[in-house]
């Protein structure tokens, strides 16, 4: 049905903004308490973008001449921002469930990558199969994941690591981009792994001579739309001077810094990202206290990854270390075969026990400080007017 709006949502319990005066991010005190109103009502219009929120009575005053293509009663629910996942691998072929057997009886990562399994694994698998396929699971497994919350949601290449299948993963990253209701920030990784047969120098080569000139070409004529750059910086994969070489030709090319690093080993990732003026890095299991005070001062956002660290036994990166320095933390599911995890829900919790984060700092991480992230924090990550209006309604009358 046509209306002057496309949404109102009534008379919510708790309405919670996450932030309220334009803020990019929240750091430090700003994630003491965030923004909320009690008893209030929010209007999206017909593009899709926030008009209005506010108390209820007086919403209801302001548009009661007009109407909406919908209303829903949220008396005694809350209304959240959409979460945004700021790190998943979504697009891969072949399950790995033996290696949870090996990871069980004592294997470490790097021991079943190194002997072929692993990212390397899955290569194989996706290298064969058909686009067509890709897309039918992803598509799966972002409905998943809106099931739980999420509407905005970073997606990585990085199972093909040639440039063929590079691209076959970017084009079907870029298809559910175009067909699906969820919002995408899309990563090439091909730098996920060293191929077989290549050295790290020959791989960082290949990519930096074939693969970004090719992405450059395609994202001009409009084919592929690409967002960030991501390299694997860990010892035994991508060395700190290939990674440096990939992800300053990925920024050459307009893309931005958004890479996994100091994971397993101490790698000094962290001080590089905050010299080259990363967007985010990842994981930071292991960064060390040069690499926490780099990343502050640099406004470089750090991607905790809570299911990783459960999964792979590995130690808690330093969550409240970086949030007392200052850092701009946000979280992911890191959603993998190794991390087959979709609910960014069950990422804040793990933050909140784990990572010793508090609720309202777990929710920022998941929202605006994620959108940051994604370089997204200006149109996405909190309920204000002018955003877009990605939105969750709770059956729960209190959320922080
Ligand atoms: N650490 C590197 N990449 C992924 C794992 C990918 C895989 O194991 O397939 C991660 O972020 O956890
Ligand atoms: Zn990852």
């Amino acid at each position: 049905m046509a209306g002057d709006h496309r949404l109102l949502l009534e008379n919510a319990r708790q309405v919670v903004l996450v932030c309220a005066r334009g803020e990019r991010f929240l750091a430090r005190d700003a994630l003491r308490s965030l923004a909320v109103l009690e008893g209030a009502s929010l209007v999206v219009g017909t593009d899709g973008l926030i008009k209005a929120i506010g108390p209820a009575d007086v919403i209801q005053e302001q548009f009661s001449e007009e109407t909406f293509e919908e209303r829903i009663d949220c008396s005694g629910k809350c209304i959240l921002p959409g979460l945004v996942d700021a790190h998943t691998h979504p697009v891969w072929a072949g399950e790995r469930v033996h290696e949870f057997a090996m990871k069980l009886a004592g294997a470490t990562y790097m021991e079943i990558h190194q002997a072929g399994g692993g990212i390397n694994f899955t290569v194989e698998r996706t290298r064969q199969a058909s686009e067509e396929e890709l897309f039918g699971s992803l598509q799966q497994r972002l409905q998943c994941m809106m099931r739980a919350g999420t509407t905005l949601v970073e997606c990585k290449s990085g199972y093909g690591l040639n440039l063929e299948t590079e691209l076959k993963m970017l084009r079907v990253i870029e298809r559910a981009r175009r067909q699906m209701a969820v919002g995408i920030s899309a990563t090439y990784c091909g730098a996920h792994s060293v191929p077989k047969g290549k050295t790290a120098t020959e791989a960082a080569d290949d990519i930096i001579n074939n693969h970004l000139p090719k992405l450059k070409e395609l994202g001009r004529n409009g084919q592929i739309h690409v967002d960030n750059i991501d390299v694997f910086c860990e010892k035994g994969v991508f060395d700190l001077d290939s990674t440096r070489r990939i992800l300053q030709g990925g920024k050459d090319i307009g893309l931005q810094i958004n890479f996994h690093g100091d994971e397993l080993h101490p790698m000094k990732a962290a001080e590089l990202g905050a010299e080259l003026g990363a967007r985010a890095i990842s994981h930071l299991e292991e960064v060390s206290d040069e690499g926490i005070a780099a990343m502050a001062t640099a406004g470089c956002s750090a991607v905790l990854l809570p299911t990783t660290a459960y999964m792979l036994r590995l130690k808690q990166p330093r969550a409240r270390k970086m949030l007392d320095e200052g850092v701009i933390v946000a979280l992911g599911s890191d959603f993998n075969p190794n991390a087959y995890c979709f609910s960014m829900p069950m990422v804040m919790h793990l933050a909140c026990v784990n990572m010793r984060m508090s609720m309202p700092e777990a929710l920022a991480a998941a929202t605006i400080n994620a959108a940051y992230a994604l370089g997204k924090s200006h149109t996405h990550g909190s309920l204000e007017v002018g955003k877009q209006g990605d939105l969750i309604i709770i059956n729960s009358s209190s959320n922080v």
